[in-house]
């Protein structure tokens, strides 16, 4: 079944929130393997603050996949998103498309963008799923304060669906008192714990369950008198604080735009480095740095692997990537030392 015949041509739009790391990647690979099961024709839209995308080579070769990097859609590029969707309809005619936002977007930014397409084409504002770590969101809950806090804050209060990812890194008492946590910013959504979002589909894309006004939302934000939905979602000064650029440089000079709080550091490798040393460095990776993730050679195994670092938690995946991908580590987080980390890895370049 195609679910263009069905909805005349129109395309279904789902938005992938949530913090840096919190497992939007993991939800994508799913939903694109879901719709394929049934024969289905998913593309994806993936954006990133850095200038790589590390991420893109989980999805497989044959999804038409559109890569918006180096800056974060809902800031800097959002009349970009409009058009990148045009140009996907246009030329792959996909069943269904999904929005991966970079973990420091703001959904109500995206929806505009979405929104602006939707003057001009026919698509389909499904929902804005936003995936919360919930490991990360205990600890931020806790001290209660940040601007990452209040970013997430704001994902969460914005989404039409939520997944509680991660629970297996908390206990069950603390998964209950989240779950009260977060229906206090967002009444409407439904919470669905997770394990590597691993979830039950049905209540997801069974019910079309986006407020009805989102839908014919114009580019202007919402208003006071908009659904109780919106109004979570105004864009207040916690908010547009979260909305002041900056510029961070690479060791290549690129530039970066990039939330104010939010720096990226990437660092192309010249050579293989030993596993264990570089497992060390991460260990001791400052608190600032929250999520890091690279391809990497190892000079002690022949394989290469996807690096993920989450919130403190690493991850190493066998990969053979296609083409000439070199080997290259991005650094996410807020006011680190981007000089010291530089020379940490040169250190391990040199010992190899
Ligand atoms: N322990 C644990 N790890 C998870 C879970 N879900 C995802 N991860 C890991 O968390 C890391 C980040 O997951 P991603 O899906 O890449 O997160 P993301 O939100 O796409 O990350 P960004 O694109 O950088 O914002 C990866 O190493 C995942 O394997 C989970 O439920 N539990």
């Amino acid at each position: 079944m195609n679910m263009n015949q069905v909805t005349d041509r129109v395309t279904p739009i789902y938005i992938l929130s949530g913090f840096l790391g919190s497992g939007k990647t993991t939800l994508l690979q799913r939903m694109v393997s879901h719709w394929q099961e049934q024969g289905l024709r998913p593309a994806v839209i993936m954006n990133e603050i850095g200038d790589v995308n590390l991420e893109g080579a989980l999805i497989e070769e044959t999804v038409p996949m559109t890569e918006m990097l180096n800056g974060c859609i809902c800031c800097t590029s959002r009349g970009d998103l409009s058009l990148e969707i045009s140009n996907l309809i246009k030329k792959e005619s996909p069943d269904v498309i999904i929005i991966e936002a970079t973990g420091i977007a703001n959904p109500m930014e995206i929806l505009d963008g979405v929104t602006e397409a939707a003057l001009y084409m026919k698509i389909d504002l499904k929902s804005v799923i936003t995936v919360v770590d919930a490991c990360h969101l205990l600890e931020l809950y806790e001290n209660q304060k940040g601007k990452t806090y209040r970013l997430m804050q704001e994902q969460i209060r914005c989404a039409s669906y939520l997944i509680l990812n991660k629970t297996d890194r908390i206990g069950e008492i603390d998964q209950e008192n989240l779950h009260k946590i977060i229906s206090r910013w967002n009444e409407f959504a439904p919470i669905i714990p997770a394990v590597r979002c691993d979830i039950d589909w049905v209540p997801l894309f069974g019910q079309d369950i986006l407020p009805e006004q989102w839908k014919n939302m114009s580019k202007s934000k919402p208003q006071a008198d908009d659904h109780a939905h919106h109004d979570n979602c105004n864009h207040d000064q916690e908010q547009s604080d979260a909305h002041i650029h900056d510029i961070s440089q690479s060791e290549h000079n690129h530039t970066h735009s990039s939330h104010d709080h939010v720096m990226v550091y990437t660092h192309y490798f010249q050579g293989a480095i030993d596993s264990q040393s570089f497992e060390n460095l991460i260990a001791k990776l400052p608190r600032e740095v929250y999520r890091a993730k690279g391809i990497m050679t190892f000079s002690d195994t022949s394989a290469r692997f996807l690096f993920q670092y989450a919130f403190r938690e690493s991850d190493f995946l066998k990969i053979n990537p296609q083409g000439n991908v070199p080997d290259v580590v991005v650094f996410i987080g807020e006011h680190f030392s981007q000089g010291e980390l530089k020379n940490a890895l040169i250190e391990l370049e040199k010992k190899g």
